[in-house]
């Protein structure tokens, strides 16, 4: 991850509007259905469960990847969890993958090994990671960060026209 200069927060509402977006390009990405949603966790439990209420999807598994350990900190990634053999069979093929985002695109890299053929489905994307996914809804920056409202809380904001609240 190279230098966070902006950043880019994201409310509940706006995460569920742009799952639920995700959801309607997916439909018509493959109208038959999907045989399951591999889920990327933890950042993908979310939108999983959007898109699988949105699309009828019961068969969900998932795939525990690490890799920030701290914020905006890349580390080495670990696969905590690999998928149930069942669902790597035809490489893939009818199985939709699902994450929050991707940024350098190492996640999806190594996801996507284990699934050459599944569709690749992100909400938000990097310029770095966007050739690794086939669908997302919205492009930020490489030096945007952008804040998930479960790592979010209300809290003060100083006035536009004073620095610091006094
Ligand atoms: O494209 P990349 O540079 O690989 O980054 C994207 C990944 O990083 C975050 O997950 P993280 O590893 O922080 O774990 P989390 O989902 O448990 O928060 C995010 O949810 C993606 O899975
Ligand atoms: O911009 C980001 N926001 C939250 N988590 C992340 N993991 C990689 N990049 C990001
Ligand atoms: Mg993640």
């Amino acid at each position: 991850m190279s230098m966070v200069e902006k950043s880019f927060p994201v409310s509940w509402d706006q995460f569920h509007r742009d799952a639920r977006a995700l959801a309607w390009r997916l439909a018509s990405v493959q109208p038959e259905g999907w045989r399951a949603i591999v889920c990327i966790t933890r950042g993908g439990l979310v939108p999983a469960a959007i898109i699988s209420r949105e699309l009828g999807i019961r068969l969900i598994e998932t795939v525990c990847v690490a890799s920030y350990h701290d914020y905006s900190e890349q580390g080495e990634l670990q696969i905590l969890k690999t998928i149930d053999e069942k669902l790597l069979t035809d490489e893939g093929r009818g199985i939709l993958i699902v994450d929050d985002l991707t940024d350098t695109g190492k996640t999806a890299g190594v996801v996507r090994q284990m699934l050459p053929k599944a569709h690749f489905a992100t909400v938000y994307a990097k310029p770095k990671g966007r050739p690794l996914v086939d669908t997302f809804i919205t492009e930020v920056s490489q030096d945007t960060w952008i804040f998930f409202p479960w790592d979010l809380g209300l809290s003060f904001q100083a006035p536009i026209g004073k620095g610091t609240p006094g």
